[in-house]
């Protein structure tokens, strides 16, 4: 599975010019040994030429993949074109076994089993990111004509405070119209960037637009088949009726985004399946998860910095000292964040040491992820034991902090190892209660510490990255948003006093809009507490 981590799907570049290098070899001499068909030969050179312009694009620019839509569109291109290349044989008539023949067999054998190339389910994973998005923040693709190139691209909502009909860009989008000489201060600003792509375009209408900016009907078509599979018939038809403005228009342009009879076939049966939908009934802590998602980001490019008079500051006991600034952002109950508690290079260490080990993430309570189109969350998980000193040095570091007991080893275990995450397109994690109480025992029989352990007494939560757009920490019952700040820590009590879930603390993570976004929780347990839980006065 790939497009639950953008990590990962950055990573695909990579593997694929690994793979154009060995067809191009595979080519050359299939070609010299003459025994295959040379208009084949011929047919599969053109298409290498394609794949390697389509990989050599993100080569150096491999950020734009942190946009949903080229996230998207490159995993797509990947899982369409290598299935194109590598069963273009098998599909021949007269299915002769040569060099060629058993060279794109042994690809297609190879790619099938690698965990780490995209499958259909990725290509639906990243469409239903899309659909998410489009949801959640009311951003949501709609053709604008400009000149003589068609487009589709979000519509900026009500929600964040712009009238519709305006259009919000990603920017790694932007970027490769010839926009890019923007700060990094307007970066992070959202609505700046609707304006700053308007005079934009105004001043330069002869850009053109890369492939992987555009939707075609056939993405768009994609999408809305995957929102029906997946139930949601409302969001499928709002993606349909895209199709449909392609089709009414008479440029070449349109047409040609159009991509053939079969989408308009397609078309007519989707829309028949998808009449009669009614809206999804949300609870309240839906709709809160959701209202506090769509604040975040008009919040986003208010508060970027760490705020420097509300803040306390202090040092860590254990070397190397670090020099920490709280903050307090909710006072009861208290959750506070703390600033500078990581440095970059400590950051880039814990990444590149879960990179290796990270798994799709498993959901608290049943552990299952086989139905992963609810997509409740939706990112991989590496689990960091304190098996080295780095690792200790910064278990210490959270007890240093919090005063709370928060070593961890096989024989006594007063907290969890790190589980680092990284989120996938339209990565997500739905409001939940970090307390294991109800799930404690079930399907943990094969880890005996986690019997004696007591629930997850606190929260601890490194940021391991900025998030450009959405991603914040939100709590539907106290109408709080913590925005993701790379190098800071956010802290609460999951329990009250007496042991019992404290359910204010419900909490999700908001879907990732634009970025790539690294967390690292550490769940401090409670049985080894007893003699560093401080009482109610004296809680952090
Ligand atoms: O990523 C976040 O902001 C929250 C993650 C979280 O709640 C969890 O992993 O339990
Ligand atoms: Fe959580």
């Amino acid at each position: 599975e790939v497009f639950s981590s953008v990590s990962k799907i950055k990573q695909l570049i990579e593997q694929e010019r690994q793979l154009i290098n060995h067809l191009e070899l595979v080519l050359n001499i299939s070609q010299a040994k003459g025994d295959s068909d040379q208009e084949k030969i011929e047919r599969l050179k053109k298409k290498l030429q394609n794949l390697d312009a389509a990989n050599t694009l993100f080569q150096e620019e491999w950020n734009y993949l942190e946009s949903p839509i080229a996230g998207f569109k490159h995993l797509k291109r990947i899982y369409e074109d290598w299935q194109d290349v590598t069963e273009s044989e098998n599909k021949s008539e007269n299915k002769k076994r040569n060099f060629l023949y058993d060279n794109l067999q042994s690809m297609y054998d190879v790619t099938s089993k690698w965990r780490l190339w995209p499958s259909e389910k990725d290509v639906e994973g990243a469409a239903l990111g899309l659909v998410r998005l489009s949801q959640v923040y009311n951003v949501f693709p709609v053709p604008v004509w400009l000149s003589d190139s068609a487009f589709c691209i979000s519509n900026c909502s009500r929600h964040i405070g712009v009238q519709s009909n305006h259009v919000i860009v990603p920017l790694p989008v932007l970027g490769s119209s010839g926009c890019h000489q923007m700060n990094s201060k307007e970066k992070s600003n959202v609505l700046q960037t609707i304006y700053m792509f308007k005079t934009c375009r105004s001043k330069n209408p002869h850009v053109r637009w890369k492939e992987y900016e555009l939707f075609s009907a056939h993405d768009l078509m994609f999408v809305a088949r995957t929102a029906l599979g997946n139930q949601q018939k409302y969001e499928a038809r709002r993606w349909m009726q895209l199709v449909k403005t392609f089709k009414c228009r008479s440029d070449t342009v349109s047409r040609s985004l159009v991509a053939d009879d079969t989408t308009l076939v397609d078309l007519g049966e989707l829309e028949k399946k998808t009449l009669n939908h009614a809206d999804p009934v949300l609870d309240s802590v839906q709709t809160g998860f959701l209202s506090l998602c769509q604040r975040s980001i008009i919040q986003f490019q208010e508060r970027k910095e760490i705020p420097a008079t509300s803040c306390l500051c202090f040092w860590t006991y254990c070397w190397p000292y670090v020099r920490y600034a709280t903050e307090t952002v909710h006072q009861s109950p208290e959750i506070n964040v703390y600033h500078n508690v990581l440095s970059n290079s400590e950051i880039q260490d814990l990444i590149d040491m879960a990179l290796e080990r990270m798994e799709p993430s498993l959901l608290p309570v049943n552990s299952k992820t086989e139905n992963r189109t609810n997509l409740l969350r939706v990112s991989q998980t590496a689990w960091l034991y304190d098996t080295t000193e780095f690792l200790k040095r910064l278990s210490r570091r959270v007890g240093d902090i919090t005063k709370l007991n928060s070593g961890q080893s096989d024989v006594d275990t007063p907290s969890e190892p790190f589980q680092v995450v990284n989120y996938g397109l339209g990565g997500m994690y739905a409001p939940h209660q970090d307390s294991v109480k109800v799930s404690r025992a079930r399907g943990k029989e094969n880890v005996p510490w986690l019997q004696h352990a007591g629930d997850r007494l606190a929260t601890w939560m490194f940021y391991l990255s900025d998030v450009t757009s959405g991603g914040a920490t939100v709590f539907p019952a106290l109408n709080l948003s913590v925005t993701p700040i790379k190098g800071s820590a956010v802290f609460w009590y999951n329990l009250q006093q007496d042991g019992s879930t404290d359910s204010r603390l419900i909490h999700g993570a908001c879907p990732v809009l634009l970025g790539n976004k690294w967390v690292a929780n550490k769940w401090i347990r409670e049985t080894a507490q007893t003699f560093h839980n401080p009482c109610h006065e004296l809680r952090l």
